[in-house]
Formats: C-alpha cells, sequence, structure tokens
C-alpha cells in the first residue's frame, strides 16, 4: 500500500470543535462568539442549516417538524470541510462525527425553565419543545457525548446566562492556546 493510502490524518494546523447541547442551549450564539474571539481563524459550520440547504436529508417530519436527516451524506459532506481542522460543528447530535475528527467537544447545557422559554419564542410546537425539555433533563447529548468519545475531550458546560456564555469562551479560547502550544502552531 502507497502510504498516502493510510487513514492516518494529517497534521493539522488548527482543531476541530464540536459544539453540541439540546437545541436552544445556545450552541449557534456559543458559536458566533467563539469564532470572533479565537486566536486560530475558525469557520462556524451549523450543520442543520447544512442540511436543509444541501439537501442531506429524506424528507421533513411534519409532525415533529425537523428534516430526516441522512448521516451518510452529512458525513461525505463534511469530510472534506474538516480535513485541515479550523472547524467549530454546531449540531444537537454529536455521535456521528468519527472519533478522529474531533479535538473538543463541549455540551452546552441550560436550566430547563429558561430552555422551555427560549423554545417557545422560536414558536416551536407544544410536542417539540416538550421533546426537547425532556431530553435536557435526562441530559441525553451529554451522554451520547460521553458514550461517543474519550472522557477527557468531552467537556460539559452551563449556558444560562450572557455572562456564562462569556466565561464558556473564554475557557474555549484558552483550550485553543494550549492546542496551539502542544501542536506547535505558530
Ligand atoms: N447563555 C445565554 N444566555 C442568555 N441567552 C442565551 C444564551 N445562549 C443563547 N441564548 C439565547 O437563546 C436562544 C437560542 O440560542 P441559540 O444559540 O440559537 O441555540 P441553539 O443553537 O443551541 O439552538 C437565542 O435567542 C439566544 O440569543
Amino acid at each position: 500500500m502507497d502510504s498516502t493510502d493510510d487513514d492516518q490524518p494529517a497534521q493539522r494546523t488548527a482543531p476541530v470543535i464540536v459544539i453540541t447541547g439540546t437545541p436552544g442551549t445556545g450552541k449557534s450564539t456559543t458559536a458566533a462568539l467563539l469564532v470572533e474571539s479565537s486566536p486560530i481563524p475558525l469557520k462556524h459550520i451549523n450543520v442543520g442549516d447544512l442540511v436543509r440547504l444541501h439537501g442531506l436529508h429524506e424528507g421533513f417530519d411534519d409532525e415533529w417538524q425537523s428534516y430526516i436527516v441522512d448521516d451518510d451524506k452529512v458525513l461525505d459532506e463534511l469530510e472534506p470541510l474538516v480535513a485541515d481542522g479550523g472547524v467549530v460543528l454546531d449540531w444537537h447530535t454529536c455521535g456521528i462525527f468519527p472519533e478522529r475528527w474531533v479535538d473538543l467537544v463541549i455540551v452546552l447545557r441550560c436550566d430547563h425553565t429558561l430552555l422551555w422559554e427560549r423554545l417557545e419564542k422560536r414558536n416551536y410546537p407544544l410536542k417539540k419543545i416538550q421533546e426537547n425539555n425532556e431530553a435536557e433533563i435526562l441530559q441525553t447529548v451529554l451522554d451520547e457525548a460521553r458514550e461517543s468519545y474519550a472522557d477527557e475531550i468531552v467537556i460539559e458546560l452551563n449556558s444560562d446566562t450572557v455572562q456564562e456564555m462569556e466565561s464558556n469562551v473564554a475557557r474555549i479560547v484558552q483550550w485553543i492556546e494550549n492546542w496551539k502550544k502542544d501542536n506547535a502552531c505558530p
């Protein structure tokens, strides 16, 4: 086999960070602030938007008001985008991303009463608010992240207030600084 055929990823010059959590926990807002604050250029990929815009689904489920995602299409679309790193993947689920892609997984958490209010403002149907609220109480996304990745790369962060969000971003920026040193970036 040619050495270029092996499965080892090339050394990246920037990390891949997953920001996950129940819808409404603040992933997109946090990712946007992180991109602004990062010492390394990062591209924010909202995977839900990608699914919608690139048709990476098998149709729309009217009952749940959400797309039926085609995981294989999502992975094919993302593979070249994450190859060089420098990406924030923002999605309400994370387990489909291969471990080799991911350097850090942030799981955002939110008080479920606040979450309910945030989702009401989005005009989600009651059933969808209830489903997401229950998922947050049962820490479904956190469990998925812990089952899918090494414990040391999964960080749970509370994001009830703007102050918490800002301190979360500061913490991730510090992690990026350390990643740069560990990976001998200029
Ligand atoms: N830490 C926070 N404190 C207060 N409001 C927040 C916080 N994070 C997000 N929000 C608000 O909650 C709503 C949902 O945030 P968003 O980033 O769209 O969530 P997600 O991407 O997880 O669905 C938005 O109106 C946003 O401004």
